[in-house]
This record gives structure tokens, sequence and C-alpha cells, in this order.
């Protein structure tokens, strides 16, 4: 498929601006018991699920008290990031909103826009290029002005997927070499010996997702934009954490957090199935490295250090979860460097060949698998900052075809 012409504000790399604030996005997490299910109804609306099987997925976030992590982590990260930002100079105020939970994107869009800002920078709490961790994003941008009325008034851009930024392999980096250290101390002292294997964890996403993710116009291995970034910075960070002599280590990416009906294909194999293959292999210990992950919210501390940790005792594996880059020196200088690039110009740092990713998402790019939704920082019929008046009514991104699991 050919790329339309486009200028130089949907070129994939965007001339620097005057951005007036910058929005740190996330997921959003319930606070407390009674916030749980009305989170759950966000996280699945337009998809018709009962209350009674919103209950049945709520189990984890019942466990810490109804409180999940990502709200305080992203306090601390927003915080960290606001001094990075002020000591630089930067005069761009660094707001915080939710896809999911208080403070909702819309409503810190609004107010940013009452508050005289024009034009604003997003960058978000997913690294990777796929529907989920890119694409929603943008539609969520893109609701929030047209249900404001903003359309045309508050411009609002995205920083790249940052998944090979030296911000944010850095800290993995670091992770591995520390965490082989602690397997290799929980070996000795409990006198085991067998090979290393390391697991670099993301979140599973349906087949048809993987397969729509990233832009239309390039294949990547194993056909999927989000699977080939993974895998370039698996090999990265082995390259740089593993020393010459370190010859009985292998790894593999596996997947975690799956949810939806089992008619529909997802990424495989699961982490704890990945590890019960382990022992046979002649493994005596694993990392676990939460490669998909910036902060160590429910996915992190429920599907790894609790439910797959306990894979591991039951297998008599000596285990280590390693570190997300939270708020790590490197990943804030990181963050604050992407943004510093999109006000400023300059380099644009990229460990992996993939990138450095797009400023603009390529048409089609991370396709919505049900309908086209107006966006922004996109170069789609449905981007708002192409067609104001959202899609038209016959345009749907390439991959937008086939009949995937229903979303609103
Ligand atoms: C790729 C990806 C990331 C990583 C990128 C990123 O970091 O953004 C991510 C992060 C997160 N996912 C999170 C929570 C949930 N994800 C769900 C459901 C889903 N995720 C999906 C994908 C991803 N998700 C998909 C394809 C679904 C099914 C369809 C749908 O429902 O859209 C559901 C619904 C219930 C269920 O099905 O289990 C919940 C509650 C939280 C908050 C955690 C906390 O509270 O600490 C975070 C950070
Ligand atoms: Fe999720």
């Amino acid at each position: 498929m050919t790329t339309p012409a486009l200028d130089a504000e949907h070129a994939p790399v965007q001339p620097p601006a005057a951005y007036d604030a910058v929005v740190l996005a996330s997921f959003g997490g319930p606070e407390g018991q009674d916030d749980v299910i009305p989170f759950l109804r966000n996280v699945t609306r337009g998809r018709g699920i009962p209350d009674e099987r919103l209950e049945e997925v709520s189990h984890h976030y019942r466990h810490f008290g109804g409180v999940s992590p990502i709200n305080a982590l992203n306090r601390d990260l927003h915080a960290a990031l606001s001094a990075e930002l002020a000591a630089r100079g930067v005069d761009a105020p660094l707001l915080w909103g939710n896809r999911n939970w208080a403070p909702f994107i819309g409503d810190v869009l609004e107010q940013a826009y009452a508050d005289g800002h024009r034009r604003v920078l997003a960058v978000s709490t997913s690294a990777y290029s796929s529907y989920s961790s890119c694409r929603q994003y943008r539609e969520d941008y893109g609701k929030a002005l047209l249900e404001r009325n903003l359309v045309g008034k508050l411009r609002v851009d995205k920083v790249r997927q940052y998944f090979d930024h030296p911000g944010f392999i850095g800290p993995f980096v670091e992770g591995v070499t520390d965490g082989l250290a602690r397997v290799r101390a929980q070996l000795a002292e409990t006198g085991r010996e067998g090979r290393i294997h390391v697991l670099f964890c993301t979140h599973s996403i349906p087949d048809a997702d993987a397969a729509a993710s990233g832009p239309r116009d390039r294949e990547f291995e194993q056909g999927s934009a989000y699977v080939a970034q993974h895998l370039a910075n698996a090999r990265v960070i082995m390259d740089r954490a593993l020393s010459a002599d370190e010859q009985d280590v292998d790894w593999s990416l596996v997947y975690q957090s799956r949810s939806g009906p089992p008619s529909v294909p997802w990424l495989e194999p699961d982490v704890n199935d990945a590890l019960a293959e382990l022992p046979d292999r002649g493994v005596a210990g694993v990392l676990l490295v939460p490669l998909g992950f910036v902060s160590d919210h429910m996915e992190v501390v429920w599907d790894l250090d609790t439910e797959a940790l306990e894979t591991c005792a039951e297998l008599g594996l000596a285990a280590v979860r390693t570190p997300t880059p939270g708020t790590h020196a490197s990943f804030i200088t990181g963050l604050a460097d992407l943004i510093a690039e999109r006000l400023e110009g300059g380099p644009r740092p990229a460990e992996t060949e993939l990138g450095p990713w797009y400023d603009v998402c390529r048409p089609g790019c991370c396709a919505n698998q049900r309908r086209a939704v107006p966006t922004v920082a996109g170069s789609d019929a449905c981007d708002l900052s192409v067609n104001p008046d959202g899609p038209p009514a016959d345009a749907a991104p390439a991959a937008a075809a086939g009949g995937a699991p229903s979303r609103g």
C-alpha cells in the first residue's frame, strides 16, 4: 500500500513546535472497593459485559483492597518528570490524565483549554505499538476533543512510541545484569545446578491486534510490529547484560494477562506454560523481566509477582523478577529527552534497527479491528487533524475489516 503525500505536520517526523502543555496519559485504576466495578465498566465500555462477569475478573483488585497500584505509581512518575522538566527550564506544565479512571483525559484536556492552552503534547505510559498501547490512546484523545467541542481549537500530538529509547531500555539492562547475579546467588545458596532462562514478559494481545500493529507499509518479524519490537529489545538487553563467559543462559519472549473468550486466539505461550517446560530442559533458575511494562502495576504485582512466582516455587525453580523502569533516573531523563525532542528538535536516539518510531502514526497503524474511530496524531482519513469532522462515512483503515471482539 502506498502512503498518500502528507504535509510536514503529518510526516513521520513532526517539526518541533511550541507545545504549551504536556500531558502524561495512562490507563488509570480503582482506588477502593467501590471503584472496582465502575472502573471495569469504563475499561470494557461499549461491549455490554454484565457486572457479574466483571466481578469475575476483579479478583486481583479485590485482593488488594480494591486499590490498583497504578495511580500512586503515576503520581510518583508525574512528580519526578515534572521536577526534571522544571530543572531544564521547560515552561509547559506537565498534566496527568487517564483513559479509564479519574483524573480522566477528557476532563484534563477541557481544563487545559479553559486555562488557555492550545497545543498539547501527550506522552503515555505505554512503550510499544498495538491497538491497546497506542491507537486506543489516540482514539481517547480524539473522543475527548469531539465530546468537549474542542476539535480545531485544541491540538493534541503525541510522543513517539519509545520501546527502544535508551531511557527505557537502560533500566532493563541494569535489571537483567543484577538479576542474573541474584539468581546465581539463590542457586548457590540452595545447592542447585542447572541453566538459567530469562523470560521477557509482556501483555498478551489478540493475534488479530498483533498482526495489525505498526504501519501497514512495513513488514515485521512474525508479521507483527508489537512482537518484533519486544524481540529486538530482548536481543539488545541480552547483548549488553550478558558477559562472554555466561554460556549457561538462554532467553525467550512470553506473554501474560490474557483475557476474553478462549475462542479468540491471543499471543502465546503464557508465562506459566513456558515455565512448566523449563525443568525438563535442564533449567534451574529463571529471571522474569517485565519488558512490556513501565511500572509495577497490577499486571506485574499480581500476574508476575503472585501467580508466576508461585508457579516457579511449585516447579522448584530459583526465580527473580527484575524491576520495571518506574522512576529510574534513566527513564525520567529519557522521557524528558523525548519531550525536548518535540519542543526543540534534536537527536532521536533508538537502540534497535526498528526505530526511532513515528511521531505521527502511519495510515492504518495499529488499526481498530471493529471500526474506524476518530483519532489524533495520525495520518488516516479518520484523524481529526486530517479531517476535522471525523472519519468520512466510507473511510475504514486498511486493516479495520474482519470482525474481532467488539470494543467501544
Ligand atoms: C497491551 C496491553 C497493555 C500494556 C500497555 C500499557 O501499559 O498500556 C495493557 C496494560 C494494562 N491493562 C490494565 C488493566 C486491564 N486490561 C484489560 C483488558 C485488556 N488489556 C489489553 C492489552 C493491554 N493492557 C487487552 C487487549 C485487553 C482486552 C481488551 C480490553 O478490555 O480492552 C482489563 C479488562 C479486564 C480483563 O479483561 O482482565 C483490565 C482491567 C492495566 C491497569 C493495571 C492496574 O490497574 O494496575 C494496564 C496498565
Ligand atoms: Fe490490559
